[in-house]
């Protein structure tokens, strides 16, 4: 039988967050960039994603961080001026450019969520689908399926004819 607050194990040890680089108009997305560090941290999951403090990629990632998680931030050198502001959370993997930071975060993670985002995130989930459709990897992406956290990347995915029900594990 579960115990009440008893710490919850997770067949994942890494997670890898795809989100805006940008908070949204939405409170309900920045809300849900924070809870989603919080339920991993719960987990003892850690944190893999794009290495920027900006955004909802900095929300999820302090609240990882603060909770006592690992996080681990894949940055192409050329961006970090652009989303690195501040103080950098947990290890901070510098790389070469967009391909090699997707790649990297792909290879330290065993699943993959999005939070609303813009193309970026789009176009990073969209990667890891397809990898996956062609079997470079068996890791499953999930999009949570609940308005204030899907709503803007919905709106994004609609555009592409993509499924409504964004029940993309497998
Ligand atoms: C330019 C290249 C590929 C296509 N574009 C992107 N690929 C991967 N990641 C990207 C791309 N454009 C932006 N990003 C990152 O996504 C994060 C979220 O961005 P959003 O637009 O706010 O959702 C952010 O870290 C961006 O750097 C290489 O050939």
């Amino acid at each position: 039988m579960e115990m009440e607050n008893e710490t919850q194990q997770s067949k994942f040890r890494r997670i890898c967050v795809f989100c805006g680089s940008s908070q949204g108009k939405k409170s309900s997305y920045q809300n849900a960039a924070i809870e989603l560090g919080r339920e991993l941290v719960s987990r003892n999951i850690d944190l893999v994603y794009g290495g920027g403090s900006i955004g909802l990629m900095g929300l999820v990632s302090q609240a990882v961080h603060d909770g006592g998680r690992h996080v681990i931030g894949v940055i192409p050198k050329t961006l970090m001026p652009r989303e690195l502001t501040g103080e950098t959370v947990g290890e901070v993997k510098a790389v070469a450019d967009m391909h090699q930071r997707k790649a990297e975060m792909a290879k330290h993670s065993d699943a993959f969520i999005a939070l609303p985002g813009g193309y970026g995130t789009l176009e990073e989930l969209l990667e890891v689908i397809t990898w996956a459709q062609l079997g470079i990897h068996d890791k499953p992406e999930y999009v949570p399926c609940h308005e204030s956290v899907a709503s803007k990347l919905s709106w994004e995915a609609e555009q592409f004819g993509y499924s409504k029900t964004y029940d993309l594990s497998r």
